[in-house]
């Protein structure tokens, strides 16, 4: 190398190298993680960390590849800096269990700063103890499958509405908002029993879906960035100052609206490009609804009944499918309330251990052909997947409440789309964002036409 031949440049270059030796011995000397036995990995910029190129590859639908490059280069357990937090990123079946179990009762669901400044500090990912297991058996108690059979009927009448209201007379529509509207006037109607005015829903669901894009944006506070427009939407649902509902109550309602409508808007829209794209999955499910209202002869104009919603076993099994490639969580942040060690490394008090989906989803070793898309894979009674490994809904005592309510709500709008309509994507391979969830990026635009099956 030619530069290394003149003697000013080796000087230099020999200058730099102290300086960076010496602070970087000063930094060890005098870091608080001294003699710790921290997980391998890189903490990136100052004050930033990672999170750039975390949040670019979220938005790429690559953070499957970001977690895997940096498995491949450190090992399922790493450390890293992202949303303001130090973090060690925990993967694999093992990490799953010792995360959602709580880490020897040493790990909180406490958020990084970012999440809790917009989703307030009552949010059901941050409370705690005997507070956490009422609100969380309030919840649980209303989402049991003997619950939603008695809300069922105004379930189905809420998605024939708005399927009626926003499909009459359009031949093109864009399916994101739509399932986003279904969804969120699904929660309004049943949870909150809110009047069924549409305006004042619609310009709720705008103000909730701007504030829940900033939880996981970079948390920069100033004008134009995705997060400033977060705090400023959320201050808005607290009706700009003159709290219109007590701080508690807001959190509580904007984090339970969180887990309960983007999540479920994901599975739906997900599965309308699935059944665009794939005619023959198209063609079972088909089947299974047609099944369905050959066993509802009789009653026609009639809603639903349970044992109906029963008979869509295969249907539910291409969300499963859908949620495990494409999981609308795709991992979540713990708090070590004290020092732990897993793994033989050590995670020091104050910072986030976060757990990933795509660990276990796309291991080859435990989902065969893993970026394959195959519902048959949950088809096979005998064959079902280790403990920790398929955690679409987490796992532990902090698993979701609403998995029978999302499964019933995707079949009703299932079973309506397909056995109604037919539909072709506008964008043939629409590519999948995620802001926080994964979401086809133009909003998915069909074509739409009455069924003529
Ligand atoms: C596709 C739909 C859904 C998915 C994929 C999903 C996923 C999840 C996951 C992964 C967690 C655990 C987070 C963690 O441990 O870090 C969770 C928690 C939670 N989910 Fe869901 N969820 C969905 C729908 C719903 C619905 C419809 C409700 C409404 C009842 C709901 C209510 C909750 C609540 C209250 C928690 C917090 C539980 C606790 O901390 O004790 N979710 N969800």
């Amino acid at each position: 190398m030619e530069i290394f031949s003149d003697p000013s440049t080796v000087l230099l270059a020999t200058l730099i190298a102290l300086v960076f030796a010496y602070f970087n011995y000063k930094f060890k000397r005098s870091s608080p993680f001294r003699g710790k036995n921290l997980p391998p990995g890189s903490y990136g910029l100052p004050l930033i960390g990672e999170s750039i190129s975390f949040v670019r590859a979220q938005t790429q639908n690559k953070t499957v590849q970001w977690i895997q490059d940096r498995v491949n280069k450190h090992g399922p357990v790493f450390k890293t800096s992202i949303l303001g937090s130090k973090v060690a990123i925990v993967t694999g079946q093992a990490g799953n269990r010792f995360v959602f179990n709580g880490g020897d009762g040493a790990l909180s669901l406490n958020q990084p700063k970012s999440v809790t400044k917009i989703l307030g500090k009552y949010s059901l990912f941050e409370i705690t103890g005997p507070r956490h297991k009422l609100i969380r058996a309030a919840i649980a108690a209303f989402v049991t499958p003997e619950s939603i059979q008695r809300y069922l009927g105004d379930m189905e009448s809420v998605i024939q509405k708005k399927l009626f209201k926003e499909l009459e007379g359009k031949d093109m529509v864009y399916a994101v908002p739509l399932m986003k509207t279904i969804a969120f006037n699904v929660i309004c109607t049943v949870f909150f029993g809110l009047p069924d005015d549409d305006d004042e829903r619609d310009e709720l669901l705008k103000d909730f879906s701007t504030t829940v894009k900033g939880a996981w944006a970079v948390p920069l506070d100033f004008p134009g960035t995705v997060f400033h427009r977060a705090l400023r939407a959320r201050k808005r649902l607290d009706g700009n100052g003159e709290p219109l509902l007590e701080d508690e109550i807001l959190d509580l309602s904007l984090s339970l609206i969180m887990a309960s409508h983007d999540t479920v808007t994901v599975v739906l829209s997900l599965f309308i490009r699935q059944l665009a794209k794939d005619p023959e999955v198209f063609q079972k499910v088909l089947e299974e609804h047609k099944e369905v209202e050959k066993a509802k002869r009789g009653r026609e104009g009639e809603k639903l009944s349970w044992h109906e919603i029963q008979m869509m076993k295969y249907t539910w099994k291409v969300a499963q499918e859908l949620m495990r490639i494409d999981p609308p969580v795709f991992g979540n942040f713990r708090l070590a309330e004290r020092d732990i060690n897993f793994d033989g490394y050590d995670i020091p008090k104050g910072w986030q251990v976060f757990w990933a989906t795509s660990g276990t989803h796309m291991d080859n070793n435990i989902f065969e052909d893993a970026f394959k898309f195959d519902p048959s894979r949950f088809e096979n009674p005998t064959r079902s997947y280790p403990p920790y490994t398929y955690i679409p809904f987490g796992a532990g005592p902090r698993v979701c409440p609403g998995a029978d309510f999302t499964r019933v709500e995707i079949l009703l709008v299932i079973h309506h789309m397909v056995t109604e309509f037919q539909w072709t994507q506008m964008v043939p391979n629409e590519p999948i964002t995620r802001q926080p969830v994964p979401l086809p990026a133009k909003g998915l635009p069909i074509i739409l036409q009455p069924a003529n099956h």
